[in-house]
């Protein structure tokens, strides 16, 4: 695959809740999860230096918000928190501790992480020809981590390179790509336009186009939009490399 002047893709950069994943895994497993097991996590594990970390950095992200709530009100925290949840904030705070909660149903073997066969099977394939594949989520690099560990599929993770999260900027926002591009030219030899960047939601490409990556449009269902600035797939199987 190459872009308009020839350019080939040489690194995949991809997405996950409906990109290789299935948006209803997400919402109605592990966010439920998370809501379930919140309160008593933080209750049992709030004087542990992760924990303390995030509670503040939610205290923090609330006074940013104009709403505070003190860092040392645990309930106060966890109402916000448990709202977060139900409004689908990619909030930092709550994306680390999301992660950190997911682990005990990963490893007691509640779920396993949703995988789109051809996901599984492209992935596979662009391993063996050699293409560094990297994700970017809004979910928490240990999450990620635990996602590919324990799919459907098997143990992915060591299909890939390297992981991104918020912790780089906001997944609609073009300087975080630049932050990821700054990173991978530590150790690949690429340009933007070598990235070939996988996603849902158009806000999201549209900022990866901005700095000159590739980008191809994961519509997993419903009607096929028009769209003159993003190539529009509706697997992976789709994309030819
Ligand atoms: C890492 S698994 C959980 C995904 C998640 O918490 C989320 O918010 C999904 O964000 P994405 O950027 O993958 O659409
Ligand atoms: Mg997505």
């Amino acid at each position: 695959m190459t872009d308009a002047l020839g350019t080939p893709v040489t690194l995949i950069l991809t997405d996950i809740e409906g990109t290789t994943s299935s948006i209803r895994f997400v919402h109605d497993v592990l966010f439920p999860y998370a809501t379930k097991h919140l309160a008593e996590f933080i209750r049992a594990n709030k004087n542990t230096a992760d924990v303390q970390a995030q509670l503040q950095a939610t205290a923090d992200l609330s006074a940013e918000d104009g709403d505070a709530v003190a860092a040392n009100d645990i309930d106060g925290l966890i109402a916000r928190l448990l709202h977060w949840i139900d409004t689908d904030r990619k909030a930092t705070p709550l994306k680390a501790l999301q992660g950190l909660i997911w682990e005990a149903g990963y490893r007691n073997g509640d779920y396993q992480a949703h995988m789109y066969p051809d996901a599984t099977a492209c992935l596979k394939q662009w391993h063996d020809q050699g293409l560094p594949l990297y994700v970017y989520s809004s979910g928490s690099i240990y999450a990620q981590k635990l996602f590919f560990g324990f799919s459907q599929d098997g143990d992915l993770l060591p299909l890939f390179s390297g992981h991104f999260d918020t912790l780089v900027g906001g997944k609609r926002e073009a300087q975080s790509y630049l932050n990821i591009l700054a990173d991978l030219q530590k150790q690949h030899n690429i340009s933007a336009a070598n990235v070939l960047f996988l996603s849902d939601i158009k806000e999201e490409l549209d900022a990866a186009k901005e700095v000159g990556m590739q980008t191809m449009w994961l519509v997993r269902e419903g009607d096929i939009p028009m769209d003159a600035e993003h190539t529009v797939v509706k697997s992976f199987a789709e994309i030819s490399i």
